[in-house]
């Protein structure tokens, strides 16, 4: 099965490299970007060298016109402008998967609204997350992902052309709570870091139980399904993100516990934001996104806010 690949960073480059298994796969990058010059010079980048069948595109016409299938791999806040270009190349009918973590930062909206809002042709739209590191990928070491849309059939139809041996994928039936679910884990990886730089990392535990308690509250206040977040595309993704050595967020969080720079793309630092308007707008108390956010936009000491959080009235421990 022929795919195009948008985006060739760190997981655009993976998913083109594992889908080149199968078929002929055309990989899309900016031409003059870090990553896409890096592949173009030496076809080699920090994690993985791109097999013969990857095809290395950077003319967005013939990349778009080389597949039915195009998977978008790209940094979530550009993903407006992205949306935009697209609408000048002829995509109707096509089937878009968006392979990205992340809600948009000023207005908190879903990046499946984002390109239905952006797109003027008619196409089939689905989003792929949950765990996984490419590094444990190219280890073949397998894991879990989920796929979701708002038409059951589509997501059938790339569940079961995508399953494969190192990637069990399941079809989720809760577009709104898998989105949500997939950008917050990010926001709970930077706390997982901040948590670690300050030497707290024993708090991880409760940060899983109370971190996807409060955003099964956030998903089930915005009509979503309030199980999505115990599942693979929040919960699920914990390990990857809470507790992995190769998470950019919960390495971000790490770094400002200890006043140091990160500059990889930690997609938890817009998300947060997202996600405190998302609270205000629909009347949930998100303490953990709101302790993220103070410390990252508000400038307040991480030890301040974590007191400040720690000792909130008492609660029920599911209260809704
Ligand atoms: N398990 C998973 O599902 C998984 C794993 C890793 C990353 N991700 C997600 O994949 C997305 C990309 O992450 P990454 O780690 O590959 O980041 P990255 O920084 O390595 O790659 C981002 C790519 O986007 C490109 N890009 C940025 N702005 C662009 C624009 N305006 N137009 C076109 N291209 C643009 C960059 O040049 C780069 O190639 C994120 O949303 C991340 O959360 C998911
Ligand atoms: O490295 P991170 O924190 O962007 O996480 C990557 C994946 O989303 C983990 O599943």
């Amino acid at each position: 099965m022929n795919c195009t690949v948008l985006g060739c960073g760190r997981w655009g480059s993976f998913l083109a490299s594992f889908h080149s298994r199968r078929g002929r796969v055309v990989l899309w990058g900016r031409s003059g970007s870090r990553s896409f010059e890096t592949l173009r010079e030496s076809r080699k980048n920090d994690y993985l060298t791109l097999p013969e069948a990857v095809v290395l595109e950077e003319d967005l016409g013939r990349a778009l016109a080389a597949s039915e299938t195009v998977i978008i791999s790209i940094s979530a806040q550009q993903l407006r402008g992205f949306a935009a270009r697209l609408n000048g190349h002829p995509i109707a009918g096509k089937t878009f998967i968006l392979c990205m973590k992340g809600l948009e930062e000023e207005t908190g909206k879903r990046l499946t609204q984002v390109m239905r809002e952006s797109l003027t042709q008619p196409v089939g739209l689905a989003v792929w997350v949950g765990p996984g590191h490419v590094q444990d990928f190219l280890a073949g070491v397998p894991n879990c992902m989920v796929v979701d849309s708002d038409d059951r059939a589509l997501t059938r139809r790339i569940v079961e052309q995508f399953q494969s041996e190192l990637l069990r994928l399941y079809i989720g039936t809760d577009l709104i709570g898998t989105e949500i679910g997939a950008a917050a884990k990010n926001v709970m990886g930077i706390a997982a870091g901040l948590l670690d730089g300050k030497g707290l990392s024993s708090l991880k535990g409760a940060l899983m139980a109370r971190g996807a308690r409060e955003i099964a509250r956030l998903i089930r206040a915005m009509g979503g399904n309030e199980l999505s977040a115990y599942g693979l595309c929040h919960l699920g993704d914990y390990e990857a993100t809470l507790f992995s050595p190769h998470s950019h967020n919960r390495r971000f969080g790490e770094a400002v516990a200890r006043g140091e720079q990160y500059t990889l793309l930690a997609e938890g630092v817009p998300t947060t934001q997202a996600l405190v308007r998302l609270g205000e707008a629909h009347g949930v108390e998100l303490p953990i996104c709101e302790t993220v956010y103070a410390i990252l936009y508000r400038g307040v000491p991480a030890e301040e806010a974590f007191q400040r959080l720690f000792f909130r009235s008492a609660k029920e421990e599911f209260y809704v």
